[in-house]
């Protein structure tokens, strides 16, 4: 899959594609169906099925307080577009210019002379351009003028319901995880890099895998039963704390895990220090709390590892 970072890398070699364009946070199965539809029209035409995103995502730029925390960072979203299928991914950067760009620029400069569009599949409700001026009828229009095919994404619902980012978060948040999973096609999960954390864990024979989440917010927030999978892990069972750490004065969101029926030096070459691991969240176990002091933080997180053990067992 090629990635084109910005909109000045369209260059005429990109040029002839069947698009979408959208958030694809979570890449759930309902962006799955629209992504079968342009690879599926691609094939046919011998064209790349092409994805536009944004990045930052326009609400996160708009109102970063008030957009919902993101299912997904833009690495893993890439590598779920990837493994969808997808040719091509147009990373626009969403900032002030860009988002002055009028609607006839959009089409013209972007659509038509940057991609070189054949055939674009977007919601009937999707907006675009300065003040959002742009909508489906003003892209149909377009179309006919420049030549190309507009048509609106296959919706998908699953259980009754139409698949949405928002109602990914909302199964999240009421700990339905087999939902959740549903939803997506895959459990929810968090990759990132394991990082030194402040070496309390190994103090209290609790030694925690600490995942940097650089900018991500989490959707999720407390302990949880989940599987590690990455490096030399194919599914350990592990306990999570995904929470801030009010029992240490923590401030930062964190997500550690400590793994079952796992053990190494925690030095060196002995140790899971810049290993790339995916956290897959499988039940929730209880919220995060400040404790008076370690030893009460400690039987807490014994009482969860037996909690999660437990869960595991059932499970099998
Ligand atoms: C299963 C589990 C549950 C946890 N629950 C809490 C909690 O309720 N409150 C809290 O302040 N920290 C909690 N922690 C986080 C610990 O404070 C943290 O792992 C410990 O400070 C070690 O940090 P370190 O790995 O950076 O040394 C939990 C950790 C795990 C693995
Ligand atoms: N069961 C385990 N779960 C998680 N990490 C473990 C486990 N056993 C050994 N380790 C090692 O311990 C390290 C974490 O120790 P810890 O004292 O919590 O340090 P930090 O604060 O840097 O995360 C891990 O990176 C890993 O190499």
């Amino acid at each position: 899959m090629r990635l084109i970072r910005g909109i000045h890398n369209l260059r005429d070699r990109h040029r002839g594609c069947v698009a979408t364009i959208g958030n694809f946070d979570g890449v759930h199965q309902g962006h799955q169906k629209i992504l079968d539809q342009v690879i599926a029209e691609a094939r046919r035409r011998g064209s790349k099925a092409t994805v536009m995103l944004f990045e930052p995502q326009p609400q996160e730029f708009f109102a970063p307080d008030q957009a919902p925390a993101r299912l997904m960072s833009l690495r893993d979203k890439l590598i779920a577009l990837r493994e969808a299928g997808v040719d091509q991914v147009l990373c626009v950067r969403f900032d002030d210019r860009f988002r002055s760009l009028s609607a006839d620029a959009f089409v013209r400069s972007l659509l038509v002379e940057g991609l070189g569009i054949e055939y674009l599949v977007v919601g009937d409700d999707f907006r675009f351009g300065c003040g959002r001026d742009g909508d489906f009828t003003y892209l149909q229009q377009a179309g006919e003028q420049y030549g190309f095919a507009v048509t609106d994404t296959a919706t998908c619902e699953i259980e009754g319901e139409r698949v949405s980012s928002t109602r990914v978060r909302a199964a999240l948040a009421d700990g339905n995880f087999a939902l959740a999973e549903t939803l997506l096609g895959r459990p929810f999960s968090i990759s990132g890099r394991v990082r030194h954390g402040d070496k309390i864990g190994r103090t209290l024979n609790l030694p925690t895998v600490n995942l940097a989440l650089k900018r991500l917010r989490s959707p999720l927030h407390g302990i949880f039963a989940v599987t590690v999978s990455g490096g030399k892990f194919q599914e350990q069972s592990g306990a999570a704390n995904m929470g801030t750490r009010p029992t240490v004065n923590g401030t930062e969101n964190r997500l550690e895990v400590h793994l079952l029926d796992y053990s190494d030096a925690g030095v060196g070459k002995d140790s899971l220090y810049g290993e790339h691991l995916t956290v897959a969240f499988r039940h929730y176990v209880r919220a995060e709390e400040k404790f008076a002091d370690l030893d009460q933080l400690k039987t807490a997180i014994w009482q969860d590892v037996e909690a999660v053990r437990a869960y595991f067992e059932k499970r099998t």
